[in-house]
Formats: structure tokens, sequence, C-alpha cells
């Protein structure tokens, strides 16, 4: 039920490398597209000694093509729906530099499946955990890039990873309903929010900022990495400013908890998503736990951005300019 078919991603870069030597991946997507690419490039930029591995805005791509997009390039676009036209563009700019092209999409038969080299269809209305299986798709691949084109220790932990954190997800996001809805009564008034995050999730505290809040509850926010947090933001810390924190399981825990710390010590309104509060560490390897976070982080965020949804009458889906204007 909370499992995600590792197959596919190993039999792609298999095919795709049966032919063509990869010195260079590429992530390519748009908004919260492009963030659920991140822990694959987080993943995969962290432990190749030998690959040029790089994430983009898909436009940037398209408008300033890198110099080294060619055969050997292994190019991952991503786009929920299927129809993002600067995702479906970023396609045709890769093939057009002889790139392998993998889409990975929820939506079968859409324009992102046309003309690429293989596509990965993901889950998303199930329950929590499924929405997380874009993230989890992604990092699958990257896994067995690095796996296949130059071998890694930790594989078979990866893989042991994957079976379990989805379940580890899921039960996260079941069980903060009661701590969802006290901090959505807390802050359903709150003119501005900061998100938190460190290491892989660094682009969960991105994507919460700019899309569940400014786009979908049109709340003000930022976000940053909690190592750059004493190089500017700290000054705002007061006991009005309002802060969600996610801590890592894993490597860059300290680097969190330096964060809450210092917003404790001034009285902060700090919300702290922890994945070792679900286990996360316990469930899958250590060596590789520290990859994982962001499909915890992601599933439990959820629950506390529907909770704020419905106290604000402002449902998730609301849009002023999205996809009613031309722009
Ligand atoms: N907030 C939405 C995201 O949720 C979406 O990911 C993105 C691109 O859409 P898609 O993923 O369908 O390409 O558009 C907006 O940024």
């Amino acid at each position: 039920m909370f499992d995600i078919d590792l197959d596919q991603p190993k039999q792609i870069v298999s095919d795709v490398l049966s032919n063509h030597k990869i010195t260079s991946v590429a992530f390519v997507g748009c908004g919260a597209s492009m963030s659920e690419l991140y822990p694959a490039k987080y993943f995969l930029a962290n432990n190749t000694k030998t690959l040029n591995v790089q994430i983009f805005t898909a436009n940037e791509f398209n408008y300033d093509t890198p110099a080294w997009l060619d055969e050997h390039t292994f190019v991952l676009t991503c786009s929920l729906g299927g129809g993002t036209p600067e995702t479906v563009e970023a396609n045709k700019t890769a093939k057009a530099a002889g790139a392998l092209v993998v889409a990975l999409t929820h939506v079968p038969g859409s324009a992102l499946t046309k003309g690429v080299d293989h596509v990965i269809v993901h889950g998303f209305e199930a329950n929590y955990a499924a929405k997380a299986e874009k993230v989890g798709y992604a990092l699958a691949v990257a896994l067995e890039i690095l796996q296949q084109v130059e071998g890694y220790d930790h594989y078979d932990d990866m893989i042991e990873g994957f079976s379990k954190v989805f379940e580890v997800a899921e039960n996260a996001a079941q069980s903060v309903g009661k701590v969802a809805e006290d901090w959505a009564q807390e802050h359903k008034d709150d003119e501005c929010i900061y998100f938190i995050a460190s290491g892989a999730s660094e682009k969960v505290a991105y994507s919460t900022s700019m899309f569940l809040m400014m786009e979908m509850q049109w709340i003000n926010s930022g976000n940053y990495n909690s190592g750059e947090f004493f190089h500017g933001p700290f000054e705002l810390t007061d006991d009005k400013h309002n802060f969600v924190l996610f801590m890592a399981d894993g490597k860059t825990r300290p680097m969190d908890a330096r964060v809450l710390t210092f917003l404790q010590r001034f009285d902060a309104r700090c919300l702290v998503i922890d994945a070792k509060d679900f286990g996360l560490s316990g469930a899958v390897p250590a060596s590789v736990a520290t990859y994982f976070n962001p499909i915890v982080h992601t599933a439990a965020m959820r629950v506390f951005a529907e909770h704020l949804a419905d106290l604000r009458q402002h449902p998730l889906t609301k849009r002023r300019y999205m996809w009613k204007l031309e722009y």
C-alpha cells in the first residue's frame, strides 16, 4: 500500500546506460515539482565522485541552456499535471541537444510524456504517503544512476529505506492531527510565517513557504536553510515573529538544533516538525536516514496546511491568477 515500484527506475536507468555513457544529470521542473526533485539532486550531488549534477527551474534550462547538455546527459523532467508549458518545453530543449529524457508525472498521456525516452507515473490522491511518491521516484532514479554508474556502498540501505519510509510518512501525517489543528487555530490570522530546514529537506521549507503559504493561502512567507539563519534572518527573532522548523533526523540535525536553541532563547513562536519524533531513523537505516527526511516532513506539513486552510475558509485550491489568466 505504501510502496513505489523500484524496478521501474532500475530498468529505465539500465536501459539508458546500455547504450549511453552518462556524465551529467539535470533535474528540471517548476514550482513544487522542482522542489520535489531537490532531494534526488541533493543525494546524487553529495554522493557521486564523477557526475555533474544540477537542478533547474524549467525556463532557465530553456533560455540559458547549460553548455554541457548533450547525449551524455540524463535529464529528469517533472510535472504533477504534465502540462506546465515551461517543463514541456524543457523536454524539447533536452531532446534537441541529444540528451536522454525521463518524464515523471501523475498524468499518463499528458504533454510531458510525449517525445521522451521513458515515462514514470506516480500516485498522488490515495493518502499522504502517495503525495510524496514523486519525491520517492526521483530519489530512486538518482540512486539507480549512482549505483549503476559508479556503485554506492549504502545501496541496500537505501532500498530498505524505501520499503519503510512511506509508512513512516503516512503515520506521521495521521499522528499530527490535534497538534496541527491547534497550530492552525493559533496562526490563522498571522500575516507572515517563516520556514526553516536543512540538508535534503531544504526545499521542503521553500515549497511550503512559496506554494502552501503564498500561493495557496495568500499568506506572506519566507524560507531559508538552517545554516543561513545565523547569517541574516536571525535578526528578526523575537516573540512576535512565527517560525516553522523542519528538524532533520540525520546528518544536518545539529544545524537545526542550533536554530531551535536560538529561537527558544528569544521566545519566538516556533512549531517544530521533527522527523525523529516520527521514528524515521529507527525505521530506515541510519546510514541513509538523512535522505528520507523530505518525505516525512512533506507528509506531516500537508496536515498543518489543510487545517490552516479549513479554519481560514481559504481552500488550498483557491487561485486568483494561476491557470486563469494568460501569463
Ligand atoms: N504550486 C504549483 C505547484 O504545485 C506545481 O508543482 C507547479 C507546476 O505544476 P506541475 O507540477 O503540474 O508542473 O505549479 C505551481 O507552482
